[in-house]
């Protein structure tokens, strides 16, 4: 199938003060109805994403959102359609207005990693599954990391070794990741990432974790962000020794979170 036959779609994680996002639910009469998504929808002809965003938002819930972060793409093919999903965060103070059910949809909050609702599109489970994985960890590649901060889902992943519990969520260099998911299929794996042929290897991972420790590492990070959007969250890995180094805003240019080496 051509990317010609692709529906563009955007979709917004918009989050309130407490850190909670917004889930609404179809509306009757489109497929899928009383599915739980993000608010969202077709890109018109023209439009750009972001004004796509702005449009559904208003359109469907009567808030204006005056920026957005790319975040995680997606192509899911269902009966109906065949859909490119482009998924943004939109932060609290990102967005204002009163929150109002215009198309006779419910919504609510949620807490990542803690889903009342059910059930969800199924194109965005992995996505709800994201989440739920902290912005801010630290640690290092030795032993694990760790969140960072308490607010934050709470998560602990470890260096992949054999025997470990398939419950533990592990790390693997890229170019393990196929054969230690056919040893372990419900594993939760993380894949390490240096270059290009990596990254497209890592997008059946759980997560991507990036060390910088260099402006190339940098520089190489970006330009595949721009290129070839992620469909899994990257983590960019800060090695100490690249303290000095001008860190680029990470969260703006797309990536999940940061691990902070310790
Ligand atoms: N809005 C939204 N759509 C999603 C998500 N996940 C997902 O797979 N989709 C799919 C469902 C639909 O096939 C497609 C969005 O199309 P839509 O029918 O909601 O778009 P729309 O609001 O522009 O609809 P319409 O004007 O054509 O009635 O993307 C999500 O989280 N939010």
């Amino acid at each position: 199938m051509s990317n010609n036959s692709l529906i563009e779609v955007v979709a917004g994680v918009l989050y309130n003060q407490q850190g909670e996002f917004l889930l609404s639910s179809r509306p009757i009469g489109k497929p899928y109805a009383g599915y739980w998504e993000f608010a969202g929808g077709k890109v018109e002809t023209g439009e750009s994403r972001l004004a796509a965003l702005q449009r559904e938002f208003a359109e469907e819930l009567g808030i204006e959102i005056t920026a957005a972060t790319p975040w995680l793409t997606k192509i899911h093919h269902y009966e109906h359609a065949h859909v490119h999903l482009h998924f943004y965060r939109i932060t609290a103070n990102q967005w204002h207005g009163q929150l109002t059910a215009r198309e006779q949809q419910s919504w609510c909050w949620q807490q990542p990693g803690n889903l009342t609702v059910a059930p969800i599109l199924p194109a965005n489970a992995p996505i709800l599954a994201a989440l739920a994985i902290p912005t801010s960890m630290s640690g290092n590649l030795n032993t694990g990391f760790h969140s960072a901060t308490p607010q934050q889902p709470a998560l602990q992943i470890l260096p992949y070794q054999p025997g470990i519990a398939t419950t533990t969520v592990v790390y693997a260099p890229a170019s393990q990741l196929q054969q230690l998911t056919k040893q372990h299929p419900t594993a939760n794996i993380w894949a390490i990432c240096h270059n290009h042929e990596q990254w497209l290897q890592a997008q059946t991972a759980a997560a991507i974790i990036w060390p910088v420790s260099s402006n190339e590492d940098i520089q190489l990070l970006l330009n595949l962000l721009q290129q070839h959007p992620s469909g899994v969250p990257v983590m960019a890995l800060l090695e100490k020794s690249s303290q000095p180094t001008a860190q680029p805003d990470w969260i703006t240019l797309g990536v999940h979170g940061i691990i902070q080496e310790q």
